[in-house]
């Protein structure tokens, strides 16, 4: 690898910077997978021997349940040096988990958010062959200014401050050396993982889970091209052009590749970062505002729209508009899916469950069954409860078991579309709630609403429009509303509590179920690599052999032994 010598050595902006995001350096590789070889069959050990390792750790959370906090705790860190020691592939699939308050605790998400932040750096040294081999020259005549330490580290890319030669500010984000030839062989490797998942899980969820995959792969190649990621910029910036409080990076096409990105230079506050922002002088309410409102025109409006809203991609710039950085996860919606949603809104801001529960169902996140009514309830619930103010988890705690249920019967089947927008809008409800813990969807929104409501452009807006109006006028006429449709929801939920709670029985069991198929799937597992792993040593390791034959009995022993215990414990074949 070249080293940057004096003569290369380029004037340093880095003492006006803060970097935006902890900057770990790694001048030399840290992790196997930063290094220049790693061979197939060690990513494949390594990954194997970790996903082993949580398949233990949950089946001892089987064996022994415990909700002691610090052990929580600690496995919640470990899962972050797991993703961190995996790699890129894993540092994303964790922080798409992060963002998923409604599966896991907080204890967990808590942890893994902590992976937008962690993330190790790569050498300046890599990052100048990049830039220079993409860009065709060198570095002293494509900028002015190179900073050489990065201003942040991402799971893909690292970003540099630098000026071109005219002076301009610009950043460059530069991609991880060799991220192609890792993804190809975690997709490989995933593959494998997931012939094993699929032999236990029934044939629509193992499909499921399959398009689940290809999907995040799909996105994650679609990623790593940055070409792709500037003509995504420069789209948001045109449905933004008439919005002078949103604002993203302008794109310098001449000096960016599929690896390289280079973009003008937009500093600001990091959006949750509550404290910098009033000590600015900036008022939470009207950041809510702001992001939300961004976010309702890219779904409602414009159906194009950022998957990846974490924290690190927001921020207050000094003259109080949101800039809004990478735009490599972007998700198209098609004209139907956005007429749905637009319609899904306009039925949640009036708090209809039927009109809600009938749109889940055309936009494919709910499959029809019989009895529906469990399924309204729950959104009634969420209608009654958290449109008027944030969402608090604890608050599931109430309908747990009917939650579970509604799984366990597998109503619900995701579009990846929806599943984003889903993850979109959970997030900003997270960064909203850390600006304003008493923040309230309806107000926020209604800004966007008053916009949609007096322009007369376009489709679309023509419709959403129309129904802005609609829903101003029912709102000013009827401000009872809401209040005869909690008053008929309570009534309901005494009718339904004896059902339900003899619903969750039944679904307890079928977690009961699943517990022991998980179960069934690590010993076998386990008991089978040992197995496999000593025939293949036979020739070469003669001792490495016996002792791996011996742990494959013990771990068979060890699986009859629980499953018996088990199957008592559950009483599961009453
Ligand atoms: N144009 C810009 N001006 C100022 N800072 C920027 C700019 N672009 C990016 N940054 C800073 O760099 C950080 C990383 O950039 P970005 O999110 O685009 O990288 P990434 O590799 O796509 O990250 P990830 O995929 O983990 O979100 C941003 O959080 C932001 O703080």
């Amino acid at each position: 690898m070249r080293r940057l010598g004096s003569r290369r050595q380029l004037p340093v902006l880095s003492q006006s910077v803060a970097p935006t995001r902890q900057i770990h350096s790694s001048s030399s590789a840290q992790f196997r997978w930063q290094r220049a070889k790693y061979s197939p069959l060690a990513r494949q050990f390594d990954i194997f021997t970790a996903a082993i390792g949580l398949g233990l750790s949950l089946l001892r959370d089987v064996i022994f349940p415990t909700k002691n906090e610090r052990y929580h705790r600690r496995r919640a860190q470990k899962l972050v040096t797991t993703a961190i020691g995996l790699g890129p592939t894993f540092i994303k699939i964790g922080q798409s988990l992060s963002t998923r308050v409604d599966f896991f605790p907080p204890i967990y998400t808590e942890a893994l958010s902590q992976l937008q932040d962690r993330v190790p750096a790569f050498s300046v040294d890599a990052a100048v062959e990049i830039i220079e081999t993409e860009l065709g020259a060198a570095i002293e005549t494509l900028f002015g200014y190179f900073d050489p330490i990065p201003l942040a580290a991402a799971s893909l890319g690292q970003v540099h401050r630098a000026k071109l030669r005219t002076g301009t500010d610009v950043v460059i984000k530069v991609q991880r050396p060799g991220l192609r030839r890792l993804f190809e062989l975690d997709f490989q490797v995933i593959d494998r993982l997931l012939w094993w998942v699929e032999l236990v899980l029934p044939k629509k969820r193992s499909a499921e889970l399959r398009a689940i995959y290809q999907e995040f792969f799909t996105l994650l190649f679609q990623e790593i091209d940055y070409t792709q990621e500037g003509q995504n910029a420069d789209r948001f910036r045109i449905n933004f052009r008439e919005n002078n409080s949103i604002t993203a990076p302008e794109i310098y096409w001449k000096y960016t590749t599929a690896q390289v990105l280079t973009m003008s230079y937009l500093p600001g506050i990091k959006i949750d970062d509550r404290a910098t922002l009033e000590a600015c002088g900036f008022d939470p309410k009207k950041i809510n505002q702001l992001g939300i409102c961004c976010y309702l025109q890219q779904l409602l409006v414009d159906g194009f729209f950022q998957a990846d809203p974490h924290p690190g991609n927001m921020a207050i710039a000094a003259d109080g508009k949101l800039v809004v950085y990478d735009f490599g996860m972007m998700v198209e919606l098609k004209e139907i899916s956005t007429d749905r949603t637009i319609e899904t809104f306009w039925a949640v801001m009036k708090k209809d469950e039927n009109a809600v529960t009938n749109n889940l169902i055309e936009l494919g996140l709910i499959e029809r069954v019989e009895d529906m009514r469990p399924i309204k309830r729950v959104i009634g619930f969420l209608l009654e409860r958290f449109t008027e103010r944030p969402v608090d988890v604890r608050e599931f705690e109430r309908i747990k078991s009917e939650i579970t249920a509604l799984f366990i019967q597998q109503p619900f089947k995701m579009s990846p579309e929806m599943s984003f927008i889903l993850k979109a809008l959970s997030t900003l409800d997270g960064i909203a709630r850390t600006l304003d813990p008493e923040y309230n969807l309806v107000a926020a929104a209604q800004p966007f609403i008053k916009s949609v409501a007096v322009t007369e452009s376009g489709n679309i807006i023509t419709k959403f429009g129309r129904q802005a109006v609609s829903y101003l006028r029912n709102k000013l006429t009827q401000p009872s509303a809401n209040k005869l449709l909690i008053r008929s929801l309570e009534e309901q939920l005494a009718q339904r509590e004896l059902e339900l709670s003899f619903q969750s029985q039944a679904a307890d069991r079928s977690i009961q179920r699943l517990y022991l198929i998980i179960y069934n799937l690590v010993s076998f597992s386990l008991t089978g690599f040992s197995a496999i792993g000593a025939i293949l040593l036979t020739a070469t390791q003669p001792v490495w052999s016996l002792a791996l034959l011996g742990f494959a009995g013990i771990c068979g022993l060890m699986w009859l032994y629980f499953f018996l215990n088990l199957i008592v414990k559950f009483r599961l074949f009453r």
